[in-house]
């Protein structure tokens, strides 16, 4: 896909900084920079993250995603991920609530599984669109494994800052194990109603996530604070955030924030906005829970809750409950009413 020159991200527009994490250095166990991103990631749940090497993948990323969602609509609704609380696949703009009023969202995602492109060329989850078939090898595989490498060397760094035991985020997130793990590309269209959300506020359902925006759009509503504030994209420099289960296996620790994503603002509303994310989620049977008995550090920030939080953080489900639970709840043709809104909530409840 030909990049087009897009117009610079407004300067009156007010924007959330993040602290920015060089990922070379926590590749190296520089231990200030793993203080960086501990402290990012124990307070916002947001961090910038440069030198990390998959600017070239996730460019090709954008051209598999153009390439599909260039198919007529009818070729990529085969490929739909269903009602049933599955995400791979493809999701049409408008498939999900934005809010609890039941507005429909205004994304198109092509989903593909982890375990799929570590299977190919076998089927491992689901069958994709030419367009994703044909990018598997030089495009997809490369992206996905070096994701899954990032976010291992991150679940590494926060095993050992969570006191855990060596290798027990490892082994979570195991490679073997089925999971919800997924490459997600997502295409939002220009010129949106300014104030129409794309995205509706969520916290993500996973453990990490590894994202890469061209234009603004991402706002955060960041602790204690009543405003929603764009995340400004900054060349190279991907968007990484903790999820709902390293929110909840660390017992709050580490914290996953509400995100939403609205039209790019000023000049850049203009123009078509994609995103490529990486989801690292655990394997599907690991159970949702402060992982208090295998870490001091953990326990103490437990008894710290109160015992409604502490509830909160016992959902009594697996990570594939877990996430079917929300989606399932997020598609239009499941609502029932707001309270089908509500029944997709993850760590952000009450929030908005
Ligand atoms: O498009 C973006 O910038 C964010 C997407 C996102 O939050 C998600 O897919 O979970
Ligand atoms: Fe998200």
């Amino acid at each position: 896909m030909p990049v087009p020159a897009y117009p610079e991200f407004p300067t009156n527009v007010p924007t959330h900084p993040l602290l920015v994490v060089d990922y070379d250095l926590i590749k190296k166990g520089d231990k200030e920079e793993i203080d960086v991103l501990w402290k990012a990631a124990t307070t916002l749940g947001f961090w910038y993250m440069k030198n990390h090497g998959a600017e070239e993948d996730v460019n090709g990323m954008f051209d598999m995603g153009a390439e599909t969602m260039e198919l007529p609509l009818e070729e990529k609704m085969k490929y739909e991920q269903g009602n049933e609380g599955s995400s791979f696949g493809y999701k049409y703009a408008g498939a999900n609530a934005v809010n609890a009023d039941g507005e429909p969202d205004k994304n198109e995602f092509i989903n593909i599984a982890k375990d799929d492109a570590l299977a190919w060329p076998k089927q491992a989850r689901r069958s994709y669109p030419s367009t994703v078939n044909n990018r598997m090898e030089n495009t997809i595989i490369p992206f996905v494994k070096k994701s899954v490498e990032i976010n291992n060397t991150i679940l590494g760094v926060f095993n050992a800052k969570l006191g855990l035991p060596e290798g027990t985020l490892e082994k979570l997130h195991s490679w073997e194990e089925y999971s919800g793990s997924e490459a997600r590309t997502i295409k939002a269209p220009k010129n949106l109603p300014a104030g129409r959300q794309a995205l509706g506020a969520h916290t993500d359902f996973g453990s990490l996530s590894f994202l890469h925006n061209r234009l603004g759009g991402l706002q955060v509503l960041p602790p204690g604070v009543d405003e929603w504030q764009y995340v400004k994209p900054m060349p190279g420099h991907a968007i990484c955030n903790v999820g709902d289960a390293l929110a909840l296996l660390s017992g709050g620790i580490l914290h996953s924030n509400i995100h939403r994503v609205f039209p790019p603002p000023g000049a850049q509303a203009g123009f078509d906005r994609w995103s490529q994310v990486f989801f690292t989620r655990p394997g599907n049977s690991v159970v949702l829970r402060p992982l208090s008995d295998q870490s001091a550090d953990i326990a103490e920030a437990v008894d710290k809750l109160t015992e409604e939080q502490r509830a909160a953080m016992n959902p009594g489900a697996t990570a594939l409950e877990w996430f079917n639970r929300r989606l399932k709840n997020q598609r239009l043709k499941n609502r029932k009413g707001p309270e089908t809104w509500l029944a997709s909530r993850g760590t952000e409840q009450g929030r908005v």
